[in-house]
């Protein structure tokens, strides 16, 4: 984006800034994570905004993903498809967006590659390629464009329903910036662990710089997508100080500001983590569904549970989805708990399927609150 461009922005969106947002009608996930009474578990998907939804599709025919991402108008549109569509079954939001935006303001090019993903036609491949890193990221520059779209959606929200904004943790980051895309195995990447330990975590300690300046919304998740890929050792050495270093400064920024924001971490795989992340300031932990909802709220027995259901569930029937959502409920129990799936929706789900999964929460979870 040019200059003008950018300052015409800017001046477009300041009215919104200075208006005040809407207040909140529904606060059930806020009411949650105070311990007050609720009436249902509340719920929202990852990728709830997404490919396996016709509207999307038929928007993104026209225009190139980064450009929904940059263009905070179809970033909001988007953001609000299926808060139109599910109506009150869903009890929050997320701001339509990548995690590769912060590599992108770190000035690495990344591409939306159909059939491929985010690919990096210039990955960092060994330490000397840190220099073509950004020095000091101006995040206000060159992140500016999701604030305006969080800005935006909060006002055409209206306080439906909150709204999450998110970041990438800095070791799923730096994986997808030496890979250059996906991996199977992020070989590549941990070799870095291994050989450069010393330049790893001058790679971590700039990401996590661009994270904390960048992370604003009502309620934020983290997602180390990547983190399973890590023996605990490394999770120890390389994943922990730098969540902590986002999680304790986003709380004492926006604790100064006057606001208590909720974060949540997604630490996908890292079982073994789970006790330890109990024990940090993050408000809700989310988990994916390879990890048993009982045995996880007895080892994180004070903390906000997110998850967790097998996205393939919503392939099966409605009352195989009611059943297994009856289970998981069972398991985590009614109260410090948040519906999710355990990892995001496929391009191939049947948005009816994601509707008798919405509702399965409501039903169950209305009745054991009676
Ligand atoms: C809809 C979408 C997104 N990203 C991608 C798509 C599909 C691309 C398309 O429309 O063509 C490509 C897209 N973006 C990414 C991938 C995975 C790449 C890979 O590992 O191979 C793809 C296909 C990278 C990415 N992107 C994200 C993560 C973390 C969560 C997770 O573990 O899935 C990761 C790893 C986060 C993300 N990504 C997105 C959101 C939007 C908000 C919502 O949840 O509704 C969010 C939160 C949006």
């Amino acid at each position: 984006m040019s200059p003008p461009e950018k300052k015409a922005r800017t001046e477009k969106y300041k009215a919104l800034y200075d208006k005040d947002f809407p207040p909140l009608k529904n606060k059930l996930i806020f009411q949650v994570i105070k311990g007050e009474k609720i009436h249902k578990v509340p719920v929202w998907i990852m990728r709830q905004a997404g490919r396996y939804l016709p509207e999307y599709r038929k928007g993104r025919a026209n225009n190139e993903f980064f450009k929904v991402c940059q263009t905070p108008e179809l970033a909001c549109e988007v953001t609000l498809q299926p808060i139109d569509r599910y109506g009150d079954l869903l009890d929050a939001s997320i701001i339509f967006s990548d995690i590769m935006v912060v590599p992108q303001a770190m000035g690495l090019v990344c591409e939306m590659v159909p059939g491929k993903g985010p690919t990096f036609p210039e990955p960092i491949r060994k330490p000397e390629d840190l220099k073509r890193l950004t020095d000091k990221v101006n995040v206000d520059d060159s992140l500016g464009y999701v604030f305006d779209a969080i800005t935006l959606t909060r006002q055409k929200l209206d306080g439906r329903v909150p709204l999450f904004g998110f970041s990438g943790g800095p070791w799923t980051l730096m994986a997808y910036m030496i890979e250059g895309s996906g991996s199977k195995t992020y070989s590549k990447a941990k070799a870095w662990l291994y050989n450069h330990p010393k330049d790893s975590k001058v790679l971590l300690q700039k990401i996590t710089d661009v994270i904390i300046p960048y992370l604003v919304g009502q309620l934020i998740q983290l997602f180390e997508s990547n983190s399973g890929e890590l023996s605990p050792q490394c999770f120890t050495e390389f994943v922990m100080p730098y969540i902590i270093q986002i999680v304790d400064k986003v709380k004492e920024k926006t604790e100064a500001l006057g606001y208590n924001i909720p974060v949540s971490i997604f630490a996908r795989g890292s079982h073994y983590a789970i006790e330890e992340l109990s024990k940090t300031k993050f408000d809700i932990i989310q988990v994916d569904w390879t990890m048993d909802p009982k045995k996880t709220r007895e080892t994180a027995k004070a903390k906000v549970l997110q998850g967790n259901a097998d996205p393939s569930l919503l392939y099966g029937s409605k009352e195989t989805i009611y059943q297994n959502v009856e289970k998981m409920i069972e398991g985590f129990g009614v109260k410090k708990y948040i519906a999710n799936l355990g990892h995001g929706m496929y391009p191939d789900h049947d948005p009816e399927h994601l509707k008798y999964y919405l509702e399965a929460i409501r039903d169950v979870s209305s009745k054991k609150l009676k």
